[in-house]
């Protein structure tokens, strides 16, 4: 084991429509910590994305290792730790699934503490509370999760072969904020049709019939209907992607983000268009994270 390593963690989309708190894709933006033993605890976080951070013991990186390595009854060394960051914060792109990882990363090695992927998962799924965004900063990939008491299972899927266009808008909604205004209940006609539409999305991912994930995506009934007065630019942004010939457009995580599902070659073309349209956001056309977390030290 070095003194000093430089650790990723990359961004993640969750939900994609349907799905809600179980599907995840990794994003190819990352978060990145460069870690040395000192002596004393120091956090610096050097992405203006990440102004609003704090640098003391609340840090949220800080937490998890602390509280990974106190589970493992593990030593946790003083560590200088400079945090960089492409992912923005309360955008819905997983920047808190990525600390988490990180914070579990770090005990994991300056611990020692050997964890496999499916223990890295457990630890990850109690503090985010669903497996979708950290299951796939952990798997990489598309992944569909559960989490039933004790037990949490993720599931790696192929690798879907679409173009994947994010917009970002300027302004913050947090996961917390966005949960609250979802409804407690559900009438058992609407929890069908919303499992139904998520069962024949994945369907439709496995066999490559991407115009019917499409349709799919757009037909969620647990969180979009709900968040749609969070999003004001997402029916807009809908209808223009429709028009421009995407698969679907859905709010990535609990949003602002707005997630785009375009068919192969026709991403960077997609992407201009959005950027024109929207342009009080920033728009990019991102790549699936294909690795998983599984370091040899
Ligand atoms: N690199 C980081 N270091 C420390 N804390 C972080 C870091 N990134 C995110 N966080 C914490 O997570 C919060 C954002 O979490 P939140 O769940 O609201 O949004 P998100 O994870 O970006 O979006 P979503 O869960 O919808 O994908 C930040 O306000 C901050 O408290
Ligand atoms: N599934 C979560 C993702 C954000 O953490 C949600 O939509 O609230």
């Amino acid at each position: 084991m070095s003194t000093s390593v430089t650790l990723q963690f990359p961004a993640s989309t969750a939900n994609l429509g349907p799905g809600f708190d179980s599907l995840g894709l990794a994003l190819n933006l990352y978060l990145t910590l460069e870690i040395t033993r000192s002596s004393d605890w120091k956090i610096e976080c050097r992405s203006p994305l990440l102004s609003s951070l704090p640098t003391d013991e609340t840090n949220l990186i800080y937490q998890v290792a602390t509280l990974t390595a106190e589970r493992y009854n593990a030593v946790l060394p003083p560590l200088h730790i400079v945090i960089d960051s492409e992912i923005p914060l309360a955008r819905g792109l997983g920047s808190s699934a990525a600390a988490i990882a990180a914070g579990i990363e770090v005990a994991n090695y300056f611990a020692q503490l050997e964890l496999t992927l499916e223990e890295k998962l457990l630890i990850g799924n109690e503090i985010e509370g669903h497996p979708d965004n950290i299951g796939a900063c952990i798997f990489g990939g598309l992944v569909a999760g559960v989490s039933i008491g004790e037990v949490v299972e993720v599931v790696q899927l192929p690798k879907p072969n679409i173009d994947i266009v994010v917009t970002i808008p300027p302004y913050e909604v947090k996961t917390e904020v966005a949960r609250k205004v979802l409804p407690e209940q559900l009438t058992r006609e609407e929890a069908v049709l919303g499992s139904a539409v998520a069962n024949v999305l994945i369907a439709a991912l496995l066999t490559e019939n991407y115009e019917l994930a499409g349709k799919m995506m757009e037909k969620d009934r647990f969180h979009e209907p709900h968040r749609l007065p969070l999003i004001p630019e997402l029916t807009e942004a809908r209808n223009f992607g429709k028009e421009a010939g995407a698969i679907a457009t859905v709010i990535s995580g609990a949003g602002p983000t707005i997630l785009t599902f375009a068919p192969k070659g026709t991403g960077e073309y997609i992407a201009s268009l959005f950027q024109r349209r929207f342009s009080h956001c920033t728009v990019k056309q991102l790549q699936i994270h294909c690795n998983n977390l599984e370091y040899n030290y």
